[in-house]
């Protein structure tokens, strides 16, 4: 078995301010393959963002204060900056969630695209666009092959009529093409990994879908491998081989998606999926409001989620929640796995339970 293309092991985050210091993210460990969708799915606050941006190196101000990342076996949490740009330019592209920030309003999507070729051609020269503030394309053939390209990424990402939207800037684009314009910005590196962070979320479900599908694509046909943050569990569904739940800063249970979403084990992700199949009843178990994590200055003993937990017991407040197997590729940290698989399979009537029952078969 190949080593993993991406390796997050026991990170740490942390963000110092005035009103003192947040372990954005606290511990959290996963990997993603090569050719795999792997999603993180969590409320807002959980420290989605803040793992993403650590993967990136983007996480000033925060700080990563412990744990590794590795990536293709490298370590990125020590690498040298001009050892991350040449990574940023070729290997990792990041999609965010406002794609307004991402486009610079004085160029024509066409060039920003065709920037993003040159600079994965160039190898990790600086961006010179945002640098200079000018257009890097003053040799016409250059722009021409490189306006070509652009052409050809447009067409990937969905954008209609591509020889005609290469001159658009950003102002004239819909939301929905210009977060297709970023996603293309993206690609254009044909990084071995990409990070999408809610790159869906401002958008109608029709063109949600769409993107969707095409990540799917890219992943089937490039072999990308493709970490999709979300807070919306049908995104995750529709798109992601593996899901990792988060919850202030750690992951409660990581695992299939197929088997998360169906048979969840942690009191928490049964919580979170309860509330979204019927989000309106904001009474379902308490959880929907009340499940967020108020404070993250406060110490970490215990379980994040003890306070909301219906099986809370006092193991549960007493010291670190070890990381079990609930079966092989099933992460679950929560000591009280076992009385809550009971309770799951009677929740979940829907499902005979799919693992036979039996939460601690052997990998
Ligand atoms: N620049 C910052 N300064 C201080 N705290 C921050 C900063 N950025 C994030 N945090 C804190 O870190 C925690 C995790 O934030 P993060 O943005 O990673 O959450 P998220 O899961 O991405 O949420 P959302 O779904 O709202 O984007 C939050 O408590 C947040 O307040
Ligand atoms: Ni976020």
């Amino acid at each position: 078995m190949s080593e993993s293309l991406l390796r997050v092991e026991n990170l740490h985050t942390r963000f110092d301010s005035d009103q003192g210091t947040v372990d954005a993210v606290n511990g959290v460990s996963f990997t993603v393959d090569r050719a795999e969708i792997v999603g993180i799915l969590g409320e807002s606050g959980s420290g989605k963002s803040a793992t993403a941006q650590s993967i990136c190196r983007l996480e000033a101000p925060g700080k990563i204060v412990d744990g590794s990342i590795t990536f293709a076996g490298r370590e990125l949490t020590t690498a040298a900056e001009a050892t991350l740009c040449r990574l940023r330019g070729n290997s990792i592209s990041m999609v965010f969630q406002d794609p307004t920030e991402t486009l610079n309003p004085v160029f024509s999507v066409g060039e920003q695209i065709a920037e993003s070729v040159r600079i994965h051609e160039s190898s990790g020269k600086q961006r010179l666009l945002d640098f200079l503030g000018v257009s890097p394309f003053r040799d016409r053939s250059a722009w021409e092959n490189a306006r070509e390209r652009a052409i050809e990424l447009m067409e990937q990402v969905g954008i209609p009529n591509p020889d005609a939207s290469v001159s658009s800037f950003p102002h004239e684009l819909s939301g929905g093409l210009r977060q297709r314009a970023v996603l293309a910005t993206a690609l254009a590196s044909e990084p071995a990994l990409l990070i999408a962070d809610e790159p869906t979320t401002a958008l109608d479900t029709t063109t949600q879908a769409d993107i969707l599908r095409r990540l799917r694509s890219l992943r089937d046909e490039q072999n990308t491998s493709i970490l999709l943050i979300s807070h919306d569990i049908g995104v995750i569904a529709q798109t992601c081989d593996r899901v990792v739940v988060l919850y202030d800063g750690q992951v409660m249970e990581a695992g299939p998606v197929e088997r998360i979403l169906t048979a969840p084990k942690h009191p928490y992700t049964r919580a979170l999926l309860s509330c979204s199949v019927r989000n309106s009843d904001a009474d379902e178990r308490g959880h929907s409001a009340m499940a967020r994590p108020q404070d993250h200055t406060g110490s970490h003993e215990g379980c994040p989620f003890a306070d909301h937990c219906q099986h809370v017991t006092d193991a549960c407040r007493s010291g670190p929640i070890q990381t079990t197997e609930a079966a092989s590729d099933h992460r679950l940290a929560c000591v009280e796995a076992p009385v809550s698989e009971a309770q799951s399979v009677s929740e979940q009537q829907e499902r005979p339970a799919a693992d036979g029952g039996q939460q601690h078969d052997t990998a």
